[in-house]
């Protein structure tokens, strides 16, 4: 298994909740002009520290009396030096189109349109699609939807963002930076990683658990799944960094970790005659997982057949699903499966 960076260690206090308490800001911490009452976007002109963003996701949260819902997976981001750094792994500049899954607060929000970003976000809750629209009513660079990602026609509201923007420097391809609800990563990955069509870099704050199921699962171990090859097969994943907990408020059971992935371009996908017969032998493949290939696929030729299959990818005929890699499988498939 790749070693996994440090940790870097970014310990906030936290308030109780709920209400939540809105200390003084210090002048010299926050500016003058970051006082109560005074609009939210006034507040972000002045944030860069990570106090700042602290202070301001409170003073958001308490503007609609708001309780952070579990059901959303509401942990919003305190730390702005986390946001800086989820904004770099994207490499955001100027010009860029950037979709953001649940602002919440907008404090990532705000790192991107800092960044030069212009952004689409998608945001379940109305409540955090108005405080979020309000705070940067001042600037054109945002535009908010109050849909479920889940169930939402992503492509086409992106590829609709992108024709709408009328710039010199209009990029052909957009973004992903997100802090998103844990409960929807897979649903995410799922429907973005194949869309190299329309998005370059997807950088993303997962639980840690997911973030290193997804990208650092090795061959042979218990952890290695469909979900494995399904990464590899549309993208270049890459572990960034591991986020402790303390980041967040309301602060979750475990960690974060922040990864990219890097989309392929459809001509540079794995060569397979159909990717939904790929995925579904794939699938098939690790229904049985401690089975020899040789008998779960039997559906699909004859233990025979496979085991000749196998010999020819230069792998045993009592191979297992775990043993073989992305091109093994593609291997595997062409040879076994004939349009
Ligand atoms: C982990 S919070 C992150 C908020 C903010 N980006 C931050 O960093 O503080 C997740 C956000 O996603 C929103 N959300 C939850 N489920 C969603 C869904 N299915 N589609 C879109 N947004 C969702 C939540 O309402 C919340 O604002």
């Amino acid at each position: 298994m790749a070693a996994i960076p440090q940790a870097v260690s970014h310990v906030l206090p936290l308030q109780p909740f709920p209400p939540y308490p809105l200390p003084t800001p210090s002048p010299s911490r926050t500016g003058a002009r970051h006082r109560r009452g005074e609009s939210f976007i006034a507040c972000s002109k002045g944030l860069r520290g990570s106090h700042d963003d602290y202070h301001a996701t409170l003073r958001a949260l308490n503007s609609k009396g708001r309780t952070p819902r579990k059901s959303l997976g509401q942990h919003y981001m305190l730390n702005n030096d986390i946001n800086e750094q989820l904004v770099n792994a994207a490499g955001v500049k100027e010009g860029d189109v950037v979709l953001e899954i649940g602002p919440g607060t907008g404090s990532l929000t705000n790192v991107l349109i800092h960044a030069g970003a212009t952004v689409l976000g998608i945001e379940k809750d109305p409540y955090m699609a108005s405080i979020v629209t309000e705070r940067f009513a001042e600037t054109n660079r945002l535009k908010v939807l109050q849909e479920d990602f889940v169930k939402c026609h992503i492509h086409s509201h992106m590829s609709s963002f992108l024709a709408s923007i009328v710039s010199d420097m209009k990029p052909r391809y957009a973004k992903v930076v997100s802090n998103i609800p844990f409960n929807i990563s897979t649903d995410v990955v799922k429907q973005i990683l194949p869309m190299g069509d329309i998005f370059s870099e997807v950088v993303l704050l997962l639980q840690e658990e997911t973030a290193v199921r997804l990208v650092v699962s090795a061959l042979r171990t218990s952890e290695y799944r469909p979900i494995n090859i399904f990464v590899n097969f549309y993208s270049v994943p890459e572990y960034k960094f591991n986020v402790p907990r303390t980041n967040f408020f309301p602060q979750p059971n475990v960690d974060a970790a922040v990864v990219k992935f890097r989309l392929k371009k459809t001509a540079d996908y794995p060569p397979v005659s159909s990717t939904r017969s790929f995925f579904s032998m794939v699938n098939s493949a690790f229904n049985g997982k401690r089975k020899m290939l040789r008998k779960s696929l039997q559906h699909l030729c004859t233990a025979v057949e496979i085991e000749k299959a196998l010999e020819e990818v230069g792998l045993p005929a009592t191979s297992r699903p775990g043993e073989l890699t992305l091109d093994d499988f593609v291997k595997l498939h062409n040879l076994m499966v004939k349009d």
